[in-house]
């Protein structure tokens, strides 16, 4: 059976800025996108399948912040669409679409290891996946060349403002809708304890509470601070921690109060800083090294919490 397998990475976002919410609903960011190595795979497969169904399973990727959610009872794969709306089957259509029409079906397996709803990319992850999965096979089966990385960029960013990202990695800054990305330098990778929230946090309804924290304040265009990707360049924990910040941080809060613990705690274990990543409820804490990392991560479990030391970027 021909298949293609293809890995993108969750994402945490060590600056977020957004700006006011615009007419079409989205809001200007200044974002500085870090993947970690917490990686999604996806594997498509031709079927003997007749039409031009997509089918998923996903998977559970063992030791990954999914699995320990599922063995604390705080997550099920039930939450995972598998029709036309998962990210990733949206994705292999809009690949499908470029090519002539696939004689067979197509099935697409996830392997998750990235929180659902988590604020981590998990679902821009699959999306990117399938997108570099799905044009190497149809190419395969159809003998016609691949769609350029450019031409995968551009249905990126018709899936999601975060799937560019996805499907390059690194490090990168985002502007416009997080979308328009530009390759940032790094120096030594990043040790950083990331801990799942025990439910998931809707981004639509995060952003919405920020606009309504902010309702009588003048919001400022986004930017990002002097000093911050020196200091990623650098590789430098300390000299980036001061730097860190998430504008989407006091709305995941509202929503989600019982994450100030998790803040709190990531500091009393001895985190340079903890931040909420993306919508969350995930949360970051950047430890100055790995050894640390992994004794914050070993503190997190013991208290029932799903945490791993993650490098970001991924070595
Ligand atoms: C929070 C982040 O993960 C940070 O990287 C992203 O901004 C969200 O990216 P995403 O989940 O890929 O977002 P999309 O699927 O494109 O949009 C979901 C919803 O998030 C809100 N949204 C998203 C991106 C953005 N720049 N402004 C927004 O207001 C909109 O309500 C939108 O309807
Ligand atoms: N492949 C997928 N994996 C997970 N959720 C998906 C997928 N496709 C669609 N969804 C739906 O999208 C919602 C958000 O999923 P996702 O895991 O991408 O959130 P997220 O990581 O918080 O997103 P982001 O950080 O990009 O804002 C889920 O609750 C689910 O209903």
């Amino acid at each position: 059976m021909l298949a293609e397998r293809a890995e993108a990475p969750g994402k945490v976002n060590l600056f977020f800025a957004a700006g006011p919410r615009r007419a079409d609903g989205y809001h200007e960011v200044a974002s500085l996108y870090c993947a970690v190595s917490a990686t999604e795979v996806v594997t498509a497969t031709l079927t003997r399948a007749t039409g031009a169904d997509v089918a998923v399973d996903v998977a559970v990727v063992p030791g990954s912040l999914v699995a320990q959610q599922e063995a604390a009872g705080s997550f099920s794969l039930d939450g995972v669409p598998t029709d036309a709306s998962n990210l990733a089957v949206r994705a292999a259509h809009a690949v499908l679409e470029l090519f002539p029409p696939l004689v067979g079906g197509l099935h697409l397996t996830i392997d998750k290891a990235v929180p659902v709803a988590g604020g981590m990319g998990g679902g821009s992850a699959d999306a990117a996946a399938a997108l570099v999965a799905v044009n190497r096979l149809a190419a395969r089966v159809s003998g016609r060349p691949a769609l350029d990385d450019d031409a995968l960029l551009g249905l990126a960013a018709r899936l999601g403002a975060d799937v560019p990202f996805a499907l390059t990695g690194g490090a990168a800054v985002g502007t416009g809708t997080g979308a328009e990305l530009r390759p940032v330098r790094t120096g030594t990778a990043l040790h950083l304890v990331l801990v799942a929230g025990t439910g998931g946090l809707s981004t639509p309804a995060v952003y919405a509470e920020l606009d309504r924290l902010r309702e009588h304040e003048d919001v400022p265009a986004p930017e990002l601070p002097a000093g911050l990707e020196r200091a990623l360049a650098t590789g430098s924990a300390a000299e980036l921690a001061p730097l860190l910040r998430n504008d989407l941080q006091p709305a995941a809060l509202s929503l989600a109060p019982e994450l100030e613990d998790v803040l709190a705690a990531g500091r009393a274990a001895g985190a340079l800083t903890s931040i909420v990543s993306g919508s969350g409820p995930t949360t970051a804490h950047l430890a100055p090294d790995a050894a640390a990392a992994q004794e914050q991560a070993a503190r997190f479990t013991r208290r029932g919490l799903a945490a791993l030391a993650v490098t970001a970027p991924p070595a």
